[in-house]
């Protein structure tokens, strides 16, 4: 089939690919020069494994290629995939300027049926502004073409793009429109050869999905989270919790860990453009509200932590930092709690040397010229001199390092871990002081 991809980030790049690696057609779209300009010449933009090999693979076999011409898009596909951004605007709603505008580019220039698949995320309601988008587009060309919206919501997380998109556990796929439903099915059939695990329902409740799925996920990350700051003040395991809740067939073990709070470029951006949709139709969503704030109360508590221990005035302090990226397995600084904590170490005077397997380029460019702010390319390169170590995102190669070799390098024995990698009572016993998250705490 011949598809278009408007918008080559991290869902546009993926899906433009795995619909390639099943033999289709298909042409990735991008406003940004640079981003085509490297993809190109056989570069890839973002850290996502596995995808380097399967783009190189497809665009040798002439199935997959990159450009900047609109006209050229919209004109190759009969679907047309708009994978554009949809970041908070100033009173944390979606921004829809960038679906619109992809709207009308296919609006300007599309001639003949075309299935418009919405996969950004968006406000209930969002397909019927595009059609109007592309009606108005059409009207002022005179041209009379018919057309479906579909909604079909991204569920692939960043680290894990390739294998959630290669093996969904639903498709979702919201339409009206029955020849845009079979072309879907078409299209999708190889990726659920198993099992079915097409869903087929209207624009809206598609597009409600998406948002419920993150809120949900959110919800269950904030309520561990407050769990684990009352389990470490009442003397209880927040991790023996984890795993006797979780064995629990109706909760299940996923998305229980606690942490530094979730960030990313989704779920703080999705519970506050759900709970805008709901203000605007009066209605207050109260657990997404009490959600929010307590992630908020998280991304602060290991510095809570560090200020406990050595007071507020953190002039002449060093830490070393392991983990930028907002989790493992990507370079997406996008709202990654590490932003929080350096913020606050060097607004107090400490300095701090970091280090991440793949995040320090994307750290730099988000953090620019930060006084006081280092980095390394190995774990271990950081530690030299440094108070403490902090831990913020749970890297494999952070799970066993040599512990003897730490402590050596490190003017304290001293962790701060905001990940719970390490057992407390190993950790006494090699002679750190130990800070995890909801665990027993092995203090001096
Ligand atoms: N990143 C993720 O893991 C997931 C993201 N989503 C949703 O998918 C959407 C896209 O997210 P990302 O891929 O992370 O964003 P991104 O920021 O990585 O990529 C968006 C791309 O769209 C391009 N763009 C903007 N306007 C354009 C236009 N008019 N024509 C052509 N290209 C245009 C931008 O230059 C950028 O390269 C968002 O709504 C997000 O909420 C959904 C599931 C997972
Ligand atoms: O809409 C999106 O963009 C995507 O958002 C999330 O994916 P992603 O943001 O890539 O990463 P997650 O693995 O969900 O992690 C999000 C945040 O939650 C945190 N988290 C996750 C799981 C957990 O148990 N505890 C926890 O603190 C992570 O550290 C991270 O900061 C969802 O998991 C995807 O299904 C969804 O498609």
């Amino acid at each position: 089939m011949k598809i278009t991809v408007i918008g080559s980030g991290y869902v546009g790049l993926v899906t433009g690919t795995c619909l390639a690696e099943y033999g289709n057609d298909v042409v990735c779209l991008d406003v940004d020069a640079n981003k085509i300009r490297i993809l190109q010449e056989g570069g890839v933009p973002i850290f996502e494994p596995g995808l380097e090999e399967m783009i190189k693979r497809n665009v040798s076999a002439g199935r997959l290629r990159f450009t900047t011409d609109i006209k050229e898009s919209v004109e190759h596909g009969t679907i047309q995939f708009i994978a554009v951004g949809t970041p908070p605007d100033e009173d944390g709603s979606a921004d829809l300027k960038y679906v619109v505008a992809a709207a009308r580019s296919i609006g300007r220039y599309m001639h003949g049926y075309k299935v418009i698949v919405d996969k950004s995320t968006v406000p209930v309601g969002t397909g019927d502004k595009v059609r109007a988008a592309i009606s108005d587009e059409l009207a002022q060309r005179g041209e009379q073409t018919s057309f479906a919206i579909v909604s079909n919501p991204e569920f692939l997380k960043e680290g894990a793009a390739i294998e959630d998109f290669m093996r969904p556990d639903r498709i979702v796929i919201g339409t009206d429109d029955d020849t845009a439903k079979d072309l879907m099915n078409s299209l999708y059939a190889p990726f659920v050869r198993n099992h079915d695990r097409i869903l087929f329902m209207d624009v809206r409740s598609a597009e409600m999905t998406k948002y419920a799925a993150n809120a949900m996920l959110a919800t269950r990350i904030s309520f561990m989270n407050e769990l684990a700051n009352l389990s470490e003040v009442m003397g209880a395991d927040i991790e023996l919790v984890r795993k006797g809740i979780g064995s629990d067939p109706r909760i299940g073990y996923h998305f229980l860990y606690p942490g530094v709070g979730y960030g990313g470029s989704c779920f703080p951006k999705d519970v506050q453009a759900l709970q805008r949709t709901a203000n605007e139709h009066g209605i207050s969503l109260k657990v997404l509200d009490a959600v929010e704030k307590a992630n908020q109360a998280q991304k602060s508590v290991l510095v809570d932590k560090i200020v406990k221990r050595f007071g507020n005035d953190l002039k002449g302090k060093h830490f070393a930092l392991w983990g930028l990226a907002f989790k493992p397995n990507t370079d997406d600084m996008r709202d990654a709690p590490s932003r929080v904590i350096i913020e606050y170490l060097l607004s107090h005077g400490a300095t701090v040397a970091a280090h991440d397997p793949v995040a320090i380029h994307e750290a730099q460019r988000v953090m620019p010229d930060w006084q006081g702010l280092s980095y390394a390319d190995s774990p271990m390169a950081v530690l030299p001199d440094a108070d403490a170590l902090v831990i913020v995102t749970e890297w494999k190669a952070f799970r066993s390092p040599d512990f003897a070799d730490v402590k050596t390098q490190l003017k304290n024995p001293l962790i701060f871990d905001g990940r719970n990698l390490y057992d407390p009572k190993k950790m006494e016993i090699a002679g750190f002081e130990y800070y995890p998250i909801g665990r027993q705490q092995v203090t001096r």
